[in-house]
């Protein structure tokens, strides 16, 4: 099956997991999209009465354009379920994400979610993080100071530029410098420095988080549960 075709069934299985009357963590990226597209559908065709917040303001749009009840996350109390995608998932269940620039938010949705699913294809699954470069959203006032610590940290910096060739901005103005590690051999260790610098506003290791994994497989939707 094609990558798509992957993202595609994964996105709609997971839908199966949210309940009526639950509000929900619309997570952002190429395989949310597919997911927000099955919400709206059961939204509009089956009532199923849910309420959402999103991760991002392409997010916001599209479930907006489906119907989709949604409250700013200020608005609600509790979030029953998030469900987003992955960049990296390892063999632990700690995954890198960000690739799209929308991890700050994502993060916090996350961490205020009682449940966390995260649907990928299996091309994300890996035995290591790291192959793929660890975001970083970065405040602009000092970028250039925290990029030469991270390089005499030798953390492989690099700030990210959009297709045009200008800095990438997020969504809140913000700046991504993304980490070439290859491998991250002790990623709660570097979770805890990157917490501790200033001027990083968040990385996109995301560490005992995720409840639930669904991988996209030739063999249909594979559900990986009660990770933790
Ligand atoms: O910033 C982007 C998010 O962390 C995405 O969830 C992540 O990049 C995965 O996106 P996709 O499903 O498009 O690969």
């Amino acid at each position: 099956m094609i990558q798509n075709e992957l993202k595609k069934a994964v996105g709609i299985k997971s839908v199966d997991l949210i309940q009526p009357h639950m509000t929900v963590g619309l997570g952002t990226g190429s395989t949310v999209y597919y997911m927000v597209e099955e919400l709206g559908r059961r939204v509009q065709e089956e009532n199923l009465a849910v309420e959402c917040v999103t991760t991002s303001n392409r997010t916001w749009k599209q479930a907006e354009k489906l119907g989709i009840p949604l409250k700013k996350l200020d608005e609600v109390h509790t979030i029953d379920l998030t469900i987003d995608g992955a960049d990296e998932i390892d063999q632990n269940y700690q995954g890198i994400k960000g690739g799209g620039g929308a991890h700050t938010r994502e993060k916090i949705v996350a961490l205020n979610s009682h449940q966390n699913v995260w649907i990928v294809d299996q091309s994300k699954m890996v035995s290591h993080l790291g192959k793929f470069p660890l975001p970083l959203e970065v405040n602009p006032f000092g970028s250039q100071q925290l990029f030469e610590r991270l390089q005499a940290e030798n953390l492989h910096p690099v700030f990210r530029v959009d297709d045009q060739g200008n800095q990438f901005l997020t969504h809140m103005k913000n700046y991504v410098i993304d980490l070439h590690l290859k491998e991250i051999k002790h990623p709660h260790l570097l979770a805890d420095w990157l917490d501790h610098q200033s001027g990083i506003i968040e990385h996109g290791l995301f560490l005992d988080v995720v409840n639930t994994v669904i991988i996209g497989s030739d063999n249909g939707p594979k559900i990986i549960d009660h990770i933790r």
